[in-house]
């Protein structure tokens, strides 16, 4: 593909600006490839509304601290906005747009009616106790109601939060509008109207991109992991759960390898136990870095932004990335990589299956009606195979890689609503 992308800025100052210049230059290919207006451009490279908030959260000693929150709607031409909400202290109103932006692409990608939102408070949650994570919560979700809702605009769990962030979101959300509302939030807990399927349904729609992109038995593929949270550990677990070996896997504490394969399971459970998989006596200790690097079939990254760079992309080894992670390889790695031939399965397809069951999740709870586990992972295989389908042959069609193919395919739908809708009033 001929492009013409937007000039890359050379010295970047913080994680989340770079993100967003990453997801500007795949919006810029895609716009070139389509042959997108300026205005529509422009339209798709910003965000509909952004809220930054102060959240003053009350500390047991009885100090008071004031966090920044977010939230983004990219857009939400094609329905409403639809996004993770982040803990994560270098969040910033940068990575929550190109997250946001993301969402938009992936949601059109996969076929569902949403456009695409998301949501960050810059804090450790690991330093705040259970008591103060709830208030502080509630105080971000009181802060951004007049944004959210569930014809608006439809949170979910994403980096530092989990199905209890979710039910205190419900529950704040249900105390203000009087009645409970379980449709406001995706992720929740069973027993708040959550879906079967949803706690898994990243990772498991992780394997089911893994698995089509290899193409042959999972029998011996020797798979790296980073990241080792609700989306690297399933992961990790569910390739091993069909014969993959899973030789390494990391957290932010470090890493772990063993060249026979590590027990998952066991690694999950010495996990839980302990705080995080280092110091499993069953693995050698590696570095963060040696983890991309190894010599594996298959690598996932599954934490944070930004870890496969031009730096280090010349030395993994991996014939196969599958982004569990948003935005985890930047452009600038993309191009070694491609040209080394690396197949990278992109972020909006690879872990798309996170907001296909929240999706899932979401008309359920409209129409109040469930399903069982075994309709809703027939569905998430469905959408994901018909999205990997479709971004493999126009990738081959086109020559384009499977990124660019991916974001062709969503940009395009996202600029088509806008088109029919009627651009300039
Ligand atoms: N949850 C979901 O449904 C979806 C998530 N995603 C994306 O997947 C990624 C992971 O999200 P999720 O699993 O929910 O988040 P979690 O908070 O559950 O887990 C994140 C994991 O990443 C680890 N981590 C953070 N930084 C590093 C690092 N520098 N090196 C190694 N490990 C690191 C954390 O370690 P530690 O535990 O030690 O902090 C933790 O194990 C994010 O990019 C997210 O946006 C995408 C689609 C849906
Ligand atoms: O489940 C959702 O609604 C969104 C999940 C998410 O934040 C993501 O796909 O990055």
């Amino acid at each position: 593909m001929t492009v013409m992308v937007p000039s890359r800025t050379p010295a970047l100052i913080t994680p989340g600006q770079q993100a967003l210049d990453s997801a500007l230059h795949q919006l810029g290919q895609a716009a070139e490839h389509l042959g997108l207006d300026e205005g529509l451009r422009t339209m798709l490279a910003t965000p509909r509304r952004s809220l930054t908030v102060s959240v003053p959260v009350r500390r047991e000693d009885g100090r008071m601290d004031v966090v920044q929150g977010f939230r983004v709607q990219h857009n939400v031409s094609r329905g409403p906005a639809k996004g993770g909400i982040r803990f994560h202290p270098s969040t910033d109103i940068h990575e929550v747009t190109a997250l946001a932006m993301w969402m938009t692409w992936k949601c059109a990608l996969v076929g569902i009616p949403y456009g695409g939102a998301k949501g960050g408070v810059a804090v450790n949650p690991a330093e705040l106790t259970t008591r103060e994570l709830e208030r502080l919560t509630r105080r971000y979700v009181n802060e951004i109601l007049p944004l959210i809702g569930p014809e608006k605009d439809i949170p979910a769990p994403d980096v530092g939060t989990d199905e209890q962030t979710m039910a205190w979101i419900m529950d704040t959300y249900s105390v203000n509008a009087g009645y409970s509302v379980p449709g406001v939030v995706t992720g929740k807990p069973m027993t708040l109207g959550g879906s079967l399927g949803r706690a898994g349904a990243t990772s498991r729609g992780v394997q089911i991109a893994a698995l089509t992109a290899l193409g042959r038995s999972p029998e011996g593929v020797r798979v790296a992991v980073q990241g080792f949270g609700k989306v690297g550990a399933l992961a990790a677990q569910y390739l091993s759960d069909v014969g993959c070996t899973v030789v390494a896997v990391s957290d932010v504490g470090g890493a772990v390898h063993h060249a026979g394969g590590l027990d998952i399971a066991d690694l999950r459970a010495h996990s839980a136990q302990t705080g995080g998989v280092s110091g499993y006596r069953h693995a050698d200790a590696m570095s963060h870095d040696e983890l991309f690097e190894l010599d594996v079939d298959l690598l996932i990254p599954a934490a944070l932004e930004g870890v496969i760079t031009a730096a280090n992309a010349p030395r993994v080894r991996a014939r196969l990335i599958v982004e569990g992670a948003n935005g985890p390889t930047t452009p600038e790695a993309d191009e070694v990589l491609a040209a080394n031939g690396t197949t990278v399965v992109p972020d909006i397809l690879a872990n798309a299956g996170g907001v296909i069951v929240s999706y899932l999740e979401w008309v359920q709870n409209m129409q109040a009606f469930s399903w069982s586990a075994a309709e809703v992972e027939l569905k998430l295989r469905d959408l994901m195979q018909g999205a990997y389908g479709e971004v493999k042959s126009l990738a081959a069609e086109k020559g384009l890689t499977l990124r660019q193919a991916a974001h062709v395919i969503g940009v395009g739908r996202v600029a088509e609503a806008h088109q029919m809708r009627g651009l300039y009033p």
